[in-house]
């Protein structure tokens, strides 16, 4: 269900703003295990999460549950074959910011139209009123756990072209020349391996690059970099208060390979909410932290390797988030399909 091959010729040239990820004190399990141990049937037993989830009234010990024996999609992955790809450079690897301007880039505008759009399938907003916050939102059915519901709003977006185009813009105005800047910098670094598909990503050691630096040093050697990016982008829509969470997990289980990144933004208010999703901040590290950025911040995050969870909403307002996963140039394998996977995100290319 991959649909390929829609070039953007005009790409907005203003550069976003990127930053590193803040150190602030992680939510850390008890025992720290490899990635490869981590998903066995035992390991994820009964692991209690608590101390900062807490202060946000976060039930994630209902989280540490979800893990409690490996994934049909951990299973598949152990025996199906592998991309024919390098490791992404590890500058692009490591937990990351982008902000947007979020007068020129409507998208929460867009979300409650799209939802209107959805008339009462999915929920409503509260009668009589103008201004319509997606917090406020009313869920009628079961959007955040129910296939069913989610195939509806899946739908929804997949038909609303006013959304659509809104994510295209922040995608390619945005995210790509963020990941471009970063392809242009690791190459700076390492001017051996530009234009080659595989080199070893140990060659960058710290792995930390900002944006402005690399957009600044990529001029004279660019070459054009190819982008492969979910279409349409995943809404996730979690009303409160409810004890609905999403359990822990790798997109890896779901047919994402490790030359993509993935992109996670809120739509409504964390401090409304105060819920969102949970990463850890390398494979097996299990230091997870909340991705608490408000509307207008992206967070870039390697959630092919990287667990990650949303805890329940135990607030009365409703979570809406968008993300989506770009594969990264020739990190990505193209011709790569997960084959158990039950369906698969559309993508489309683009090249900068
Ligand atoms: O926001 C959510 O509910 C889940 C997000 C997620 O799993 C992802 O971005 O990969
Ligand atoms: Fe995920």
């Amino acid at each position: 269900m991959t649909s390929h091959g829609e070039a953007h010729a005009e790409v907005n040239q203003r550069r976003p703003v990127v930053e590193k990820r803040q150190p602030r004190a992680p939510l850390r399990l008890p025992e720290r295990r490899q990635l490869e141990t981590s998903h066995d049937a035992h390991s994820c037993a009964r692991e209690p999460l608590t101390s900062a989830s807490a202060q946000e009234g976060q039930s994630v010990a209902a989280v540490s549950e979800s893990c409690r024996q490996l994934t049909k999609g951990e299973l598949f992955l152990q025996s199906e074959p592998r991309p024919n790809a390098p490791p992404l450079p590890a500058c692009l690897r490591s937990e990351r910011r982008l902000y947007f301007d979020t007068a020129q880039h409507q998208l929460y505008q867009a979300a409650c139209a799209l939802l209107k759009r959805t008339g009462d399938r999915l929920g409503t907003f509260p009668a009589g009123s103008s201004v319509t916050p997606l917090e406020d939102f009313q869920p009628t059915v079961d959007v955040f756990r129910s296939f069913k519901a989610r195939q509806i709003l899946y739908r929804a977006v997949a038909e609303d072209a006013s959304f659509l185009e809104a994510y295209e813009q922040l995608v390619c105005s945005v995210v790509l020349p963020y990941l471009k800047g970063m392809l242009e910098a690791h190459e700076r670094d390492c001017p051996s391996v530009a234009g080659h598909a595989a080199f070893a990503d140990e060659s960058i050691a710290g792995g930390g690059y900002h944006v402005a630096v690399s957009c600044r040093a990529a001029g004279s050697f660019s070459s054009p970099k190819r982008f492969f990016y979910q279409f349409p982008p995943s809404v996730r829509v979690q009303p409160g208060p409810r004890d609905h969470f999403g359990r822990r997990h790798r997109d890896a289980e779901y047919g994402h390979q490790e030359g993509e990144i993935n992109f996670w933004m809120p739509l409504t208010a964390h401090v409304l909410t105060r819920t969102c999703l949970w990463v850890e901040s390398t494979p097996g590290a299990h230091d997870f932290h909340p991705l608490d950025i408000p509307y207008g911040c992206i967070a870039a995050f390697h959630g092919t390797l990287c667990q990650h969870f949303v805890p329940p909403n135990s607030t009365s307002y409703t979570r809406v988030s968008l993300d989506f996963r770009v594969g990264v140039d020739s990190y990505f394998d193209p011709s790569w399909q997960f084959k158990s996977a039950k369906a698969q995100h559309g993508r489309k290319e683009m090249s900068l």
